[in-house]
Formats: C-alpha cells, sequence, structure tokens
C-alpha cells in the first residue's frame, strides 16, 4: 500500500524538525489566540454566553485555528510514526509537505471556515505585528517549499500509480486494521458499488438483504462488549468499517450509526435488564433503531424540545412532533427524547426511551396507534428515508425509561455525541475518498485538447490537494477514536474531526464534480449523487456552527487560561 519508503539516508530529519518546530510554535499562537477570544467574550469574570454569541466570528475562528493546529500535530505524529516503522514513502512525505505548507499558509492568511467565510488571525485579535512574530523561519520555509507545483504534480502522479488502492498514502494503521479494511472493501464493491447510484436514483431503501449481510459481518455490533454478543472492537475499527462503507455509499456507511447511537445509550445509561436485553439484538442486527430527537422548531436548540411523555399506569404517553428522523420505518426501537417534566424548560426536563414499534412500509409507514407520518423528500443521503412523524398518545411501556431515570436524558445523549461525532468523521472520509476516486478516474479518462484532462495543472492539483487534505482529516480522526478507546475524554478532538471531515469531504466532492465538466451535472454520474451526499455532513450531527461553538466554549475553559 505505502509507496516504496525513503531509504535511512533520504529520511527527513530536517523535515522533521521544521513541523515539530511549527507545531510549538502554533501552541503558542493557539494559546494567545485564546486569551485574546477570552477577553473579548469575558464577562465579571465568566465566559459569558451573551458576548460568545455576540463575539461569534472570533470565537468559532478560535475553534477551526485549534482545529488546524491540532490536524498539523497529528500530520507531523504521522510522519514520525511511519519514519520510525519504515513505512514513510514518497507520497506520504509529499503529502505531509504539502499538508503543512497549505494549512500553515491558511492560519496565517485565512481559514476558510468553509468556502465564503475566513477566519484571519486579526479576527482574533492578533495584530500584524504579532502574527509576525509567530512566522519562524522553520514555518516560512514550509509554506515555500511544500506547496509548489513539483510537488503537487509529484502527488499526482503518484496516485494515478496507486489508482485503485484503498488509500492514497498508507493510512498508517496496523494489520487487524487493515484486514477490517480490506474485507469491508470486498463486501462494498460486490454488493453496495454496482447498485448505489441506482438506489440513490430511485430513492429506494437499501435492500434488506444488503442489511442482513451487515449483520453477517457484525457491522452492527462492532463496539459492543462481547459479553452482550458484540465483537468488542473499538472506535478506531468502527472508523475504518464506517469509512469503507460510506466510500461505496453513505447510505450504507450510516445504516450502523443509529445502532452505534442506541448501544451507547443503552451501556452508557441502561439498567442492567436493559443491557441483556436489547444490546445482544442491537448487536445481530435482529433489530434496527432510529434516533428521534430533533423536532420542526428545535433542531440545534435542541435542549428545549417539546415533545411530552406523560406517566399513565404503566407506560408512557408521547405527544409531540418530530422530524428529520432517518430509517424510521423499517426500524424496532426508536431511542426517543421526550420532555417528562414540563415545568423543567431546559434540558434538565427531557428523558430518553427506547420506544418499541412495528416495522412499517412506504404504503403504511407507522402501523402504531398514535403514531403517523410522512416522508422528507431529500437531496441525497438517501436509502433509508427521512420522516417527518407526530405522536398523539403513542405508548411507551414504563420499563423502557432509559436507566429507570427520568430527567437524564439529555446528558444519556451528550455522552453518546463523542462516539458519533468520530463516526460521522468517518463517513466524511469515506465520501471524500469515493470523491477523490471518481474525480482521479475521469480526469484518467477524458480527453481535451488531445490531452487526458489530469495533464492539466489545474485539474491534478484538485486531486494532490483533495489527497492531503483527506490524509489530515483522516488522522485527526483516527486520533480522536484512539483517544476515545483509551477511555480519555475526547469531546474536543472528535468535534474537530467532525469538523474538518465535513468541510474536508464537501470541497472534494464539488472539486470531483468540477473536475466532471457538464457530466459532473448529470444525474446518471455517480459524482453527482456523491456531491448531494456530501452535503449533509455539515449540517447533521451537530451542524458545523453549533460544533465550532461547542469547541470553542470547551478550549475557552482549558486553553491558554493565564
Ligand atoms: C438528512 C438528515 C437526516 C437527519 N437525521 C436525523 C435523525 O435521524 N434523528 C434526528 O433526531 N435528527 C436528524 N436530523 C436533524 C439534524 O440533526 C438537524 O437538522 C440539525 O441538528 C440542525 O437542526 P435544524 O435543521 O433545525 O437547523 P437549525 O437549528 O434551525 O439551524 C439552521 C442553521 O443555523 C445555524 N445556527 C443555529 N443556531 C445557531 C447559533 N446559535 N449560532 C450560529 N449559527 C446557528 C445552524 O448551524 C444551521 O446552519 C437529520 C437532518 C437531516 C437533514
Amino acid at each position: 500500500m505505502s509507496t516504496a519508503a525513503l531509504t535511512a539516508a533520504e529520511t527527513p530529519e530536517s523535515l522533521t524538525e521544521r513541523t515539530a518546530s511549527a507545531v510549538d510554535t502554533l501552541d503558542r499562537l493557539l494559546d494567545l489566540a485564546a486569551q485574546r477570544v477570552r477577553a473579548q467574550v469575558t464577562e465579571d469574570g465568566r465566559v459569558s454566553a451573551r458576548l460568545m454569541e455576540q463575539e461569534q466570528r472570533a470565537a468559532h475562528g478560535l475553534a477551526w485555528l485549534a482545529t488546524y493546529v491540532e490536524s498539523l500535530r497529528q500530520l507531523d505524529a504521522y510522519a514520525a510514526r511511519l519514519s520510525a516503522e519504515g513505512r514513510y514513502g514518497t507520497l506520504e512525505d509529499r503529502i505531509v509537505q504539502l499538508g503543512f505548507a497549505e494549512f500553515l499558509a491558511q492560519i496565517f492568511g485565512g481559514i476558510p471556515m468553509n468556502q465564503g467565510e475566513f477566519v484571519r488571525l486579526s479576527d482574533l485579535g492578533i495584530s500584524t505585528e504579532e502574527a509576525a512574530g509567530f512566522r519562524i523561519p522553520e514555518i516560512d520555509d514550509l509554506i515555500e517549499t511544500g506547496n509548489t507545483p513539483a510537488i503537487r504534480s509529484e502527488i499526482a502522479a503518484l496516485i494515478r500509480d496507486q489508482a485503485g488502492h484503498s488509500t492514497f498514502g498508507d493510512p498508517g494503521l496496523d494489520e487487524t486494521m487493515e484486514q477490517i479494511r480490506n474485507e469491508m472493501r470486498r463486501f462494498a464493491e460486490d454488493t453496495v458499488v454496482p447498485d448505489a447510484h441506482e438506489w440513490h436514483l430511485k430513492n429506494d431503501y437499501i435492500p434488506l438483504e444488503v442489511v442482513n449481510q451487515m449483520s453477517e459481518l457484525g457491522v452492527f455490533g462492532l463496539t459492543i462488549p462481547e459479553e452482550y454478543g458484540g465483537l468488542g472492537l473499538g472506535k478506531e475499527a468502527m472508523c475504518v468499517v464506517s469509512e469503507e462503507l460510506s466510500r461505496a455509499y453513505i447510505g450504507v456507511g450510516s445504516l450502523g450509526t443509529r445502532s452505534e447511537i442506541a448501544a451507547e445509550l443503552i451501556l452508557c445509561g441502561g439498567t442492567d435488564d436493559q443491557k441483556q436485553h436489547w444490546l445482544p439484538k442491537i448487536a445481530s442486527g435482529e433489530i434496527l433503531p432510529t434516533a428521534v430527537f430533533t423536532e420542526p422548531n428545535t433542531g440545534s436548540d435542541l435542549a428545549s424540545l417539546k415533545t411530552r411523555a406523560v406517566k399513565d399506569g404503566d407506560t408512557w404517553k408521547i405527544s409531540g412532533n418530530k422530524t428529520w428522523i432517518t430509517h424510521p420505518v423499517r426500524a424496532d426501537i426508536m431511542t426517543l427524547l421526550a420532555r417528562t417534566n414540563p415545568d423543567e424548560p431546559g434540558y434538565k426536563g427531557l428523558s430518553m426511551f427506547i420506544a418499541e414499534k412495528p416495522r412499517g412500509t412506504d404504503e403504511d409507514p407507522f402501523p402504531a396507534d398514535g403514531m403517523t407520518g410522512g416522508e422528507i423528500e431529500v437531496l441525497g443521503y438517501r436509502g433509508m428515508k427521512e420522516y417527518e412523524i407526530a405522536f398523539d398518545g403513542f405508548e411507551v411501556k414504563a420499563e423502557n425509561l432509559l436507566g429507570q431515570v427520568e430527567g437524564e436524558g439529555f446528558k444519556q445523549l451528550m455522552q453518546t455525541f463523542e462516539g458519533a461525532r468520530i463516526q460521522t468523521a468517518a463517513r466524511a472520509l469515506g465520501v471524500a475518498q469515493s470523491a477523490l476516486d471518481l474525480g482521479l478516474r475521469y480526469a484518467e479518462e477524458r480527453i481535451q485538447f488531445g490531452k487526458p484532462l489530469i495533464s492539466f495543472p489545474r485539474v491534478s492539483d484538485k486531486l494532490a490537494l483533495m489527497t492531503a487534505e483527506l490524509m489530515i482529516a483522516r488522522q485527526l480522526t483516527y486520533f480522536s477514536s484512539w483517544q476515545k478507546d483509551s477511555g480519555k475524554r475526547c469531546d474536543l478532538e472528535a468535534g474537530m474531526a467532525k469538523l474538518l471531515g465535513a468541510r474536508v469531504a464537501w470541497a472534494a466532492a464539488d472539486n470531483a464534480l468540477q473536475i466532471h465538466g457538464g457530466n459532473g451535472f448529470a444525474l446518471e454520474y455517480p459524482v453527482s449523487r456523491v456531491l448531494c451526499d456530501a452535503r449533509i455532513l455539515n449540517i447533521f450531527e451537530g451542524a458545523a456552527e453549533i460544533q465550532a461553538q461547542v469547541i470553542a466554549r470547551r478550549l475557552l475553559e482549558t486553553r491558554g487560561n493565564q
């Protein structure tokens, strides 16, 4: 998989020294930025929500700066790890050089929070003179030497040679993870890729035979402990599986998301009986969960949701409206967040239920008393179908209140955010890889002016940058999974991985479509689907702005606090 490793003599010690110095300097820059932003948002000695909102650009900019600094730290660590293992080849080296050069240039010139909004150091209260003080010679050198036409075209040439490989550049994982990747890839190539585009175009469900095969492969029980019938693997394995399945089709890569959320909710907050009862069924794929949180008037501000749950003997009666619910018709259980205490309008009044429901069909989606709903037609992210759902006295057994505790629902849900965001970041990697695969193939095959498109620098540059950005997002995502697997708090890293991954996937899809020219705009071409699928990643599991807000708040609690 790796290109020929550089010989010991070629191993770029000088590069390692420069990248390490750059990361140290960026850490100091980030400390200063955190102090300046904190000064802007502090009132009466405390970070004020009002000022955080007023100074959102600075606060969210801080989150992006921190994401870039962590990304480069992980890219540096990746290079060091691969070098030590003799796996650091030419492609990996050029990716590291291009990645450092581009991200450093953006830090000092303007970080795109999306395609239209840039954050500059001046937005964070750092003057041009102060910023210049952080431009140490090593950083200048990395910027000047790393993003050159020669390096970009070398990357393009190397990925051309490796077309069809599972990743461009060694992702740096061990043999077990690569075996899992290969197994998933074989399954996806045989079973998903040939039909994914048709499922999308026809707005069809992913066939149950495919879901059943995924059950047999253990996809739904991947991270569930063995004592509950799962494979007991970590989030690292979840990343690899999600990445490969999403590369074939985001719908397939997302089928396991709801099982992950349900399993983590039950593992963290369920009673022993609930764990014994539900986890083996989720792990085996016998039951499919759906996640029922969002409401028409309550998306990002989830804590203020209104759906009510009222205790009536040995049942809870649910009434209210939910929307944007993915895969509810074929689901057997809903992890459902509802307000059990109307006197508590915030998060403390919410409780989580494991609500059972019968499976439905397109004709009769919700064959249950007190539950109706209609499909929401969508641009992409198809294959599971989205619904709005109305509950009117829908009954949930009292024993299915998660953990048998009221008022803990929001906190229980927050415990699952780290895992869910890592999984979404991994889905973004798969989508970005798929865009890169499609863009590369088309650039090779399409001839204009007597040459394949890839011979034109503006085309090959796009592919080179996609390759570098994808590796950076990959390393940040893997890092957050390792933090999680080692039991460390990783909300910050998981949020950063999701934030960056979503932007990278969208840019990759947009650029891959651009390479396709007019054909990319034709529904017939799979890249048109990948563009639609990529767009959702910045919206769900915490929209980009909310993600930046959460990261910023935590940074202001922990960073440069003197
Ligand atoms: C395809 C799809 C599938 C989904 N699947 C599910 C599911 O299975 N279960 C489920 O419960 N939900 C699901 N969702 C819902 C999803 O989680 C929400 O769409 C998301 O939380 C955003 O909420 P919203 O759409 O209400 O947007 P809003 O909260 O109205 O936000 C709109 C825009 O304003 C920005 N914004 C909001 N507040 C602020 C602020 N304070 N500062 C700055 N900007 C702000 C947001 O970032 C966003 O860009 C799904 C959504 C989609 C589109």
